[in-house]
């Protein structure tokens, strides 16, 4: 199930300028994880770090027990190979056709028969919703379909580890919700390890069981999704609720001078809105990683807001949650 990723203390630099220094977090083995981030604050970098494209200056990342952030190339070579990245476009080749895109990766770093390619591919096709698209080049299909293909491609490996840049950006807020069901849908099914950079707010308020933020060189929080839905941080409250006011300014970073303004206004940042439930997989299943709503919340002592876990259905998760859980230990009887 996943594997753990810990990074410790981890810094990168190009030249001298320092994209982000001393980030440390734990990505929890089959959980998903959301990176925030204002534009150019280095979450592709991270990413890129991460699946080892990039060495950081300092710091460490442990897989498994080996320093992926240090190791020689053999072994980076191998730990590589725990991971699926679905790039921002798909990254697909655009003279091959989406069937011979998803099985290029089999093709080139496994021994196995076209017979057992087939397979592969075509359980990954069924699984990212593309079937009957698989003999179309990527520049015959829709943005949405490409990405689809671009998930499926970075799945015939079996990764413990999935990194998705920004999957969402270009598509509608519908394809967007699709994506994201098939995201959660494929992370009950793997239960690998994910962590998704996105710019959109909604997936990050509804998708992961844990959001990070960075902002300013620095990995402002990283936690359980509750944990900072429901924080009085001013960069997390400002940017998991889409505000103006705040640090965050137009130029990503507001000066001194525009936040004393701001406060010698005396602007009311608002109250907090309610936190919505957690996405679940179809078919009335539980992600195994997945944990019960309002459960960091009792834990620290904090309220939510009013109407919170309560979905678009009207149904109250607090109290439909452990019906599911119910109806699974009966069905399991
Ligand atoms: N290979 C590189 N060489 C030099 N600088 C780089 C390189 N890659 C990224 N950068 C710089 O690192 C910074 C962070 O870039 P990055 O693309 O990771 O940001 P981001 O948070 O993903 O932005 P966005 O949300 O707009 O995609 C930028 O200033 C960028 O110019």
């Amino acid at each position: 199930m996943g594997v753990e990723v810990v990074v410790d203390g981890l810094t990168k630099s190009f030249g001298r300028q320092v994209v982000w220094e001393d980030v440390s977090l734990t990505l929890p083995a089959g959980e998903i994880s959301v990176l925030l981030g204002p534009s150019g604050t280095g979450k592709s970098v991270f990413l890129k770090t991460l699946v080892g494209l990039l060495r950081p200056d300092r710091g460490h990342i442990w897989i498994d027990g080996h320093d992926l952030a240090h190791c020689g190339e053999r072994k980076l070579y191998e730990l590589r190979r725990l991971f699926g990245v679905l790039f921002q476009d798909g990254a697909l080749f655009g003279s091959l056709n989406l069937y011979d895109n998803i099985a290029f990766p089999l093709r080139e770093h496994t021994k196995k028969t076209e017979a057992e390619i087939r397979r592969i591919v075509m359980a990954k096709i069924d699984l990212v919703g593309l079937v009957g698209a698989e003999g179309k080049l990527p520049g015959e299909i829709s943005g949405g379909m490409r990405k689809r293909a671009g998930l499926a491609r970075a799945l015939v490996l079996d990764p413990e580890i999935i990194l998705f840049d920004e999957p969402d950006s270009g598509l509608d807020p519908v394809r967007t919700a699709f994506l994201n069901q098939t995201i959660v849908d494929i992370n009950a099914d793997i239960e690998a390890t994910f962590l998704i950079v996105t710019h959109d707010i909604n997936t990050a308020r509804t998708v992961p069981d844990n959001i990070g933020l960075l902002f300013r060189r620095e990995l402002v929080m990283f936690g359980p999704r509750e944990m900072l839905l429901s924080s009085d941080e001013p960069v997390v409250r400002q940017f998991l609720n889409a505000r103006r006011h705040g640090p965050i300014g137009m130029s990503e970073e507001k000066d001194v001078s525009e936040l004393e303004a701001e406060a010698q206004m005396g602007h009311d940042p608002g109250g907090l809105p309610p936190i919505p439930p957690q996405l679940m997989p179809s078919g009335n299943t539980i992600r195994r990683s997945q944990q019960p709503p309002g459960r960091w919340l009792a834990a620290n002592g904090v309220i939510p807001p009013q109407g919170s876990f309560v979905d678009e259905l009207g149904r109250d998760w607090l109290e439909e949650y452990p019906r599911l859980i119910d109806a699974h230990l009966n069905g399991a009887k």
